[in-house]
């Protein structure tokens, strides 16, 4: 049996872009520093008083909301509450919403549960039968991110941590280079712009490869669901997951260099395409342009 390097234990993995073998306890502090390190980078608690976690019941939020909480935990003036979108999602969402409570319940953090069809007065399940020429990803992926955020901001939450790892950040940052969004890469979260009515993403696990939090929730028994999304096969995402995955292969740390490239021309971005000013819709969403894409998707929903 291969031994941890740093201990006489057994080592439980290899962590091939950075040659060492470790055992649990090693294993799970080298995630945790750099979680740790990362919500300090990304939070100032001089003035975050109010974190939402936003949690799917997936590996990688929940593991974020347990993070979340140890650093919470010794602040006494830091309050921690985790929101959760069920988007009505047979055979899917019950049973993550399930590992969500049973997390919540442990860890005794307030848990808001926010539905598509009370929100938008669809479910995804509806949706999915009346898609256009849009895939359920681009319709999910908006709703989401507008009752994450209109429940953010009815708690007051400071800011909002999700689960994206540091596969998803790579992911999004190939596609948005490939695609010549360079304006959207801008925008990306890790938000370090306030912008008015939307409440700042972060994402304290974007240095920690997919398979790492897996293996962190499996060793430090965090509850969680790996059940698949019944629409996920049509996530145009899809396609990038599978070149990194080879590039990664081929030159382990391809991911890292990935994100550190793009931190270190994020400021040039920025500079290059100053914020705009966001505008409200109707529904009091924040918007750059007068309707907000929920309302206009709800717009062509409403007309099928
Ligand atoms: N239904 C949801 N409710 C609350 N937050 C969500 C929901 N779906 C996704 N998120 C947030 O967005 C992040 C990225 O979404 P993604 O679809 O990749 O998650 P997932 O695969 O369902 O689960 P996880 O990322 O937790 O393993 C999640 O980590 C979580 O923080």
């Amino acid at each position: 049996m291969v031994k941890c390097d740093k201990c006489q234990k057994d080592a439980v993995t290899y962590i091939r872009y950075n040659g060492s073998h470790l055992c649990q306890g090693h294993f799970s502090e080298f995630v945790e520093k750099r979680v740790k390190k990362e919500i300090r980078n990304q939070t100032n608690f001089n003035k975050v008083k109010n974190v939402a976690v936003a949690i799917s019941g997936g590996k990688d939020s929940s593991v974020a909301l347990s993070l979340m909480h140890s650093v919470v935990k010794e602040r006494r003036d830091v309050t921690l509450t985790a929101i959760t979108v069920d988007e009505g999602i047979e055979n899917y969402r019950p049973e993550t919403i399930k590992c969500v409570r049973e997390l919540c319940d442990k860890l005794d953090v307030t848990l808001e549960i926010v539905s598509f069809k009370d929100h938008v007065g669809y479910t995804m399940d509806d949706i999915s039968k009346n898609l256009g020429y849009r895939t359920p990803c681009a319709f999910c992926g908006v709703f989401r991110r507008q009752c994450m955020n209109a429940v953010a901001r009815n708690i007051n939450a400071d800011i909002i941590a999700t689960g994206h790892n540091l596969d998803d950040n790579a992911q999004a940052i190939l596609m948005n280079f490939t695609r010549g969004d360079v304006e959207r890469l801008a925008r990306l979260s890790p938000h370090v712009r306030i912008q008015p009515g939307l409440i700042p993403r972060i994402h304290p696990l974007r240095q920690i490869p997919e398979k790492e939090t897996y293996l962190y929730a499996i060793i430090n028994e965090i509850p969680f669901s790996d059940k698949e999304c019944p629409y996920w096969s049509a996530a145009l995402r899809n396609e990038y997951r599978d070149i990194i995955d080879e590039l990664e292969s081929r030159s382990p740390g391809t991911r890292h260099s990935i994100l550190s490239s793009y931190d270190a021309i994020k400021p040039l971005l920025i500079e290059k395409y100053p914020q705009k000013d966001l505008g409200k819709c109707k529904c009091g969403e924040p918007s750059p342009s007068g309707k907000c894409m929920a309302c206009k998707m709800l717009e062509d929903l409403n007309k099928k």
